[in-house]
């Protein structure tokens, strides 16, 4: 019984159309991240439905169309592709590859013209090298740029390899590979059947690659306050929430700092906002430069900002705000040649916490004395230490005890 392989020219129709319209998607969805390489990919699946368009009309219009062009565009296609992985990773495909690989295939293509059975082994192994390139870029970056998306892609890319060796391996067994690209065969069924799919899956891949890295970036912007990048109000105070947990967990005290400008109002009205920005920027500088790496800064409204410090005592906590309260006025910053002069005044509370405690009571406690240190004049720390009580005398509504610290 003669067996009934697909009928190549619908095959090729079939990849024509979905990456045509795969390539419209992604150039619309790319067209708003520029930076993701999704439009690069686009570009190689607009190369691969030109690329097989030509395949169809083998026979129809001249040799050098239809073999040279269409082979050297489905190197454009990996190239592409390339592009679009290495963007997406932060890297660029170097010029010299981009011109050298589709000459290269070009050349081989018009001087195996007249053999089919040449050229299937030669573009084989030249796209097979492609995708192998493709491949390691994406595996040798795994940590960073792996996910669900990267599988597909792999996945889709790892049996198109499989296939192109097949292609190579079965090519003198004509009744498998077919004399010509037109003829139905086992192979060529296989190959353009999963072109078609490759094209597919691994498009989708890289969309779930931008499409987590857009969300991971959203997520990200959600926690950051725009104008100075450090944590915003709500990140910060998540993370208090966290620490306060774990404080609590472990019985390892932990201080928390309320940094608040001084005058600030008068540095608007003297200098414009676009200063007193400049002057905010500067004095979260300061913050970030001095704290340790597990010390979180956030802003926590305004010119107010907070410094988490988990491990930290009351006395550890005070000693770090009177550095930045020096650091922050020995910061020479000016205006049309006008100096600036900004201070801060710093609220700290600290100590070790009892089950019961909650971030928002910490707040409270190291805004009193914050406010204590506006009192007595600005640009000064003041302290309040969490008073040592056992845990039987805590229950979940009390707020932390608190004592002035007398260091
Ligand atoms: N430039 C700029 N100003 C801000 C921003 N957020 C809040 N402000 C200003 O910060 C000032 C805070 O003023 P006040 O609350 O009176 O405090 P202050 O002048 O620093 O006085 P003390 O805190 O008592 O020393 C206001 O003028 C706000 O408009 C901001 O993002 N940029």
């Amino acid at each position: 019984m003669a067996l009934a392989f697909a009928h190549v020219p619908t095959m090729l129709a079939m990849i024509i159309l979905s990456s045509l319209t795969t390539a419209g998607g992604m150039a619309v969805v790319g067209a708003e991240r520029r930076h993701d390489g999704v439009q690069w990919w686009a570009l190689g699946l607009l190369f691969n439905a030109v690329a097989h368009l030509l395949f169809a009309l083998r026979g129809t219009i001249p040799d050098i169309f239809s073999i040279v062009l269409s082979n050297t565009l489905l190197m454009g296609v990996y190239l592409s592709l390339l592009a679009a992985v290495l963007q997406f990773q932060g890297r660029r495909l170097r010029r010299t590859a981009a011109v050298a690989l589709p000459l290269l295939m070009a050349g081989c293509m018009a001087l195996l013209a007249d053999s089919y059975a040449a050229r299937v082994v030669v573009a084989g192994l030249l796209l097979s090298s492609m995708n192998l390139w493709l491949l390691s870029c994406l595996i040798t970056r795994w940590k960073t740029t792996g996910g669900r998306g990267a599988w597909l892609v792999v996945g889709a890319l790892s049996f198109q390899t499989l296939v192109f060796a097949l292609r190579i391996g079965l090519v003198g067994i004509s009744s498998w590979v077919g004399a010509e690209l037109m003829q139905s065969s086992a192979v060529q069924t296989l190959t353009f059947m999963s072109t078609f799919a490759v094209v597919l899956v691994a498009s989708m891949g890289f969309v779930f690659m931008a499409r987590d890295r857009a969300d991971e970036d959203n997520r990200r912007l959600a926690a950051v306050d725009s104008l100075t990048g450090v944590a915003n109000r709500r990140a910060v105070i998540a993370a208090l929430d966290r620490d306060v947990a774990r404080s609590i967990r472990t019985h390892e005290p932990m201080a928390l700092m309320m940094v608040d400008i001084d005058h600030f109002k008068n540095v608007n009205d003297r200098y414009g906002h676009p200063v007193g920005d400049k002057v905010l920027c500067s004095v979260v500088e300061v913050l970030r430069e001095r704290v340790r790496s597990q010390d979180l800064v956030g802003r926590y409204g305004g010119e107010e900002f907070m410094v988490l410090l988990p491990d930290t005592t009351a006395k550890g906590g005070y000693l770090l705000a009177q550095q930045l309260c020096e650091a922050v006025q020995a910061l020479r910053l000016e205006h049309e040649g006008q100096p600036i002069p900004v201070t801060v005044s710093i609220g700290v509370y600290g100590g070790r916490l009892q089950p019961g405690d909650h971030w928002d009571m910490l707040i409270s406690a190291a805004d009193r004395a914050l406010y204590e240190a506006k009192d007595r004049g600005r640009n000064r720390v003041e302290v309040v230490e969490a008073l040592r009580r056992p845990a039987s005398l805590v229950t979940a509504n009390s707020g932390p005890e608190t004592q002035p610290a007398l260091f």
